[in-house]
């Protein structure tokens, strides 16, 4: 299968000549359609950095990342902005939802911004606020709804244009423990159901028991790599736990 997102020896460098910061060091893998897959790692491990890259928020200092097939790092940056509307989504930690737009309009930016017909947009709005469960919502403005109901919304408008890789940094990071489960639900479903490629960064063992594949990381290189394949999702948040203490344990935020 063609992979949706693949890396070829990134290398990532911070700094001048007197001080550098190797903060990804050769790292090469590949995510095929329809995967969710978790990256976590000890803190200053690389794992922002790395999804950084990925997101064209950041540039490599060498290597190729291909999304789609298409070199993201050889690309001028007005063409990276069209192809990260097109082709990315993006789920974060504080939600970044617009307070001056109601949860319709959070939802319909990516679209409106891409000229779709008004008529198309609330069809599409529609469908996937109804698919997870926030339909009554739409008419309400962000401070008037509850921190799991907004991260809802922030993966709503995350797969609103189908985008070919969803990326998540932290997506549970601020919500209470029943919030994180069902919206990691939530993304769980999205994955199965529409069969969005997904990949999270996460410090935390119980969200990342939810991917079929982890990938750890370790002063910037790929430590170790973690299938889901026929366990339970306890017995792969087990098997997650291990890998953490073998890490050192400092991965952090293990419920
Ligand atoms: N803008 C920057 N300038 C210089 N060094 C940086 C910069 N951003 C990150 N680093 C360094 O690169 C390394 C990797 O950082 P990164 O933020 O990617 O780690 P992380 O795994 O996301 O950490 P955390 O879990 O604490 O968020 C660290 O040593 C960090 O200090």
């Amino acid at each position: 299968m063609k992979p949706v997102l693949e890396l070829v020896n990134i290398e990532k460098y911070y700094g001048g000549k007197s001080s550098v910061t190797k903060a990804i060091d050769d790292i090469s893998f590949s995510v095929v359609n329809g995967e969710f897959i978790g990256v976590m790692g000890p803190s200053g491990s690389g794992k922002t950095t790395l999804l950084n890259v990925i997101a064209t928020i950041d540039q490599v200092s060498a290597g190729h990342i291909y999304i789609d097939g298409q070199d993201i790092t050889e690309m001028r940056s007005k063409e990276i902005a069209a192809f990260r509307r097109k082709n990315l989504g993006f789920v974060f930690q504080d939600f970044n939802l617009l307070d001056t737009l109601t949860i319709q309009e959070n939802i319909a930016l990516a679209l409106t911004i891409n000229n779709y017909e008004p008529s198309l947009i609330n069809e599409m709005v529609l469908k996937i606020a109804i698919k997870l469960g926030i339909d009554e919502l739409l008419n309400k403005y962000p401070y008037e709804v509850s921190g799991g109901q907004k991260q809802r919304v922030a993966c709503a408008r995350a797969v609103v244009t189908t985008p070919k890789l969803i990326l998540a940094d932290e997506p549970t990071g601020a919500l209470d423990s029943k919030s994180a489960q069902m919206l990691l639900e939530t993304i769980s479903d999205l994955n199965k159901t529409l069969e969005t490629t997904i990949l999270m960064v996460t410090h935390d063992a119980f969200a990342a028991s939810y991917c079929k594949r982890i990938l750890f990381i370790k002063d910037g290189t790929m430590f170790t790599e973690m299938i889901k394949g026929d366990q339970t999702r306890k017995q792969f948040f087990n098997q997650i736990l291990d890998t953490i203490a073998l890490l050192g344990g400092d991965v952090g935020g293990v419920r």
